[in-house]
């Protein structure tokens, strides 16, 4: 197994491609918003000092006129900023989810089982809205904020350069103040990131087992539960947003001081002639504009704080490699060869502690039969996953066609498998297109008769609206016994050469279990089979049986070789049968 890599930040860079340019231009326009503001305070003093000192109306609307064209000329930099930050954050945004997203599939159960499916859709949805927006911010913000707050500070030092020490004193005592706070703050937005994940996986939970909840009149206990994780993360959530709402006033009331100060002191020096009143006016305004930036850019530093935490979830994730890795070369049938064999395979599974089945053994030829039988945990499932490579074994080797496994492409490899999971699960949409997720290209009456081999199309046909009938989320609208017919129909549609049923078959009643192994015997002679039940009835009749107890095969035969040989065979067959 590949060891984890932690994720770095640098790793979401490649999702901004084909969106640098207006990563650069936005930010570009925002400064010369920037500039305009600059110059207003400008245009104020000489309004107050030439125009209202002369009682120049003429100059008075000259300089309005100027204002006007400032301001007009800085609304339509900002919008132009406002346009490339949306159209790069959102186009970034979608790359990264649609990357995720295809990453999310590529990696392998054991990876999926560590991360949690509930902390997948959170960094797939939450943490790349979160992302997104930061980015829409630090293309408004990050340059026009220390541009205004460099150019006020310049402007006004201009103006006066003694007055200028007050806001000299001010300006580091908020920016450790900001330092502070974000440095306490960062580690929390990741930590809180993690709560909304416990609030996905118990919603999903929730949602998934809600007649389970109701049978069980869980409703109370749950809502409590549901509550608890709710309260935990709006607790958390509460607590880093107060230390963050400090920054806005905190800042304020410094400046603000500061500004008194200026008042005070500048008053002093206009009445000594150091100073024109419309100076004072402008260099009050440039000590706002410091102020204004300060503030914003302790909100940009939140927002960032919580972008880069959610970048670090997201590309954890990204830096997850794929473990089980694509083979080189296509599968093509050997005709000689067995279908199917298993030497020697041990498997363990990750964070699984001891190994799940040890030691397992056995060769199948093209058409046979091997039924596989045994309590309750004791490795019959695991045996199934790693046919398909769901997961890799930890020793020994799994043969197709005389092949390891792992030497095939996947594709080429699950292509001729047929798997019919435990949990029989579909999609929304409609029989027809779920069935096609055997074979894409399959027709209608390829549909039904794999539909007549898996005992569907009795209840199929009798809907009236036949292939063509929605099914809901998961299957909801439909019986366990139907969705376990239309999964087994969806794996048959896909002309498999090796067919698993994992216990896919425990919703049928005996007569239709009768049938729909009859049924698959005559009309699928030539494919390999591994049926995996409890029942002994289900496999008594395959070529081979395995008998798993406890991760070991204890048996393997006929079954009437195992009814005098394997006493924990004999067992559960006269138990079953009395
Ligand atoms: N994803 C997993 N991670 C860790 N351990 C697992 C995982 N899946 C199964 N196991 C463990 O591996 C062992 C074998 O499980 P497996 O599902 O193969 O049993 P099974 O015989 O198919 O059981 P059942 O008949 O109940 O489906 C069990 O002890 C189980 O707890």
């Amino acid at each position: 197994m590949k060891p984890k890599k932690a994720g770095s930040v640098r790793r979401l860079l490649p999702y901004m491609k084909g969106y640098w340019k207006e990563c650069i231009l936005g930010p570009i326009f925002k400064l010369l918003e920037a500039i305009f503001e600059l110059i207003v305070p400008l245009v104020t003093a000489k309004m107050i000092d030439v125009g209202i000192a002369n009682r120049d109306t003429g100059y008075i609307w000259k300089m309005g006129g100027a204002m006007f064209l400032l301001a007009a000329c800085g609304l339509a930099f900002a919008l132009i900023c406002q346009y490339y930050a949306s159209k790069c954050a959102y186009g970034f945004g979608t790359a990264l989810r649609r990357a995720l997203y295809r990453h999310v599939n590529t990696l392998s159960h054991s990876a999926v089982d560590r991360i949690g499916t509930a902390s997948l859709i959170t960094r797939i949805t939450s943490d790349s809205n979160t992302v997104q927006s930061g980015l829409n911010m630090v293309i408004r913000l990050a340059t026009r904020c220390p541009f205004l707050i460099i150019g006020a500070a310049i402007m006004a030092m201009r103006i006066d350069l003694k007055l200028s020490i007050i806001f000299l004193i001010a300006i580091p005592i908020i920016g450790v103040l900001l330092y502070s706070v974000t440095c306490w703050t960062i580690p929390r937005y990741g930590e809180n990131q993690g709560k909304l994940d416990n609030i996905a996986r118990h919603t999903r939970e929730n949602l998934d087992g809600v007649r389970v909840i109701r049978a069980f009149s869980r409703q109370d206990e749950e809502i409590e539960s549901y509550r608890n994780d709710c309260d935990v993360f709006a607790k958390r959530s509460i607590a880093v947003g107060r230390v963050g709402a400090i920054l806005n006033p905190a800042s304020f009331f410094i400046m603000n001081m500061g500004i008194v100060a200026v008042l005070w002191f500048g008053g002093i020096r206009v009445d000594t002639g150091h100073l024109t009143q419309g100076e004072l006016t402008a260099f009050v305004n440039y000590m706002t504009q410091i102020a204004l930036s300060m503030v914003r850019m302790a909100e940009l530093l939140i927002s960032f704080n919580k972008a880069a935490a959610s970048a670090k979830r997201i590309s954890d994730v990204l830096a997850e490699e794929p473990e089980i890795t694509d083979g080189e070369k296509p599968l093509t049938v050997q005709e000689q060869a067995p279908v199917l064999a298993f030497d020697h395979v041990t498997f363990a599974y990750p964070d699984g502690g001891e190994a799940a089945i040890h030691d397992i053994s056995f060769s199948l030829r093209a058409g046979e039969t091997l039924g596989i039988i045994g309590g309750t945990g004791s490795g019959k499932s695991t045996i199934a996953n790693l046919i398909p490579r769901f997961y890799d074994t930890t020793e020994g080797t799994v043969r197709i066609y005389g092949e390891d496994v792992r030497s095939y492409t996947l594709d080429s490899l699950r292509q001729i498998i047929g798997v019919v999971p435990q949990k029989a699960s579909l999609v929304s949409g409609t029989i027809a297109e779920n069935l096609r997720w055997g074979d894409a290209a399959a027709d209608d009456a390829e549909l039904e008769h794999a539909c007549k081999i898996a005992q569907a199309w009795e209840f199929v046909s009798q809907t009236s609206r036949g292939l063509e009938t929605k099914v809901t989320q998961g299957g909801r609208s439909l019986s366990g016994g139907q969705k376990q017919r239309l999964t087994i129909a969806r794996a048959l549609v896909g002309h498999p050469k090796l067919l698993i049923l994992d216990d896919s078959m425990s919703a049928l009643d005996y007569a239709t279990d009768l049938e729909l192994r009859r049924q698959l015997a005559a009309e699928m002679g030539d494919v390999t089979k591994i049926m995996i039940s409890q029942r002994a009835t289900s496999i008594q009749h395959a070529d081979h049986i395995l008998v798993m107890d406890d991760g070991k095969c204890v048996g393997y035969g006929t079954h009437d070789e195992l009814l005098v040989q394997c006493p924990v065979y004999a067992d559960i067959y006269h138990t079953q049968m009395q």
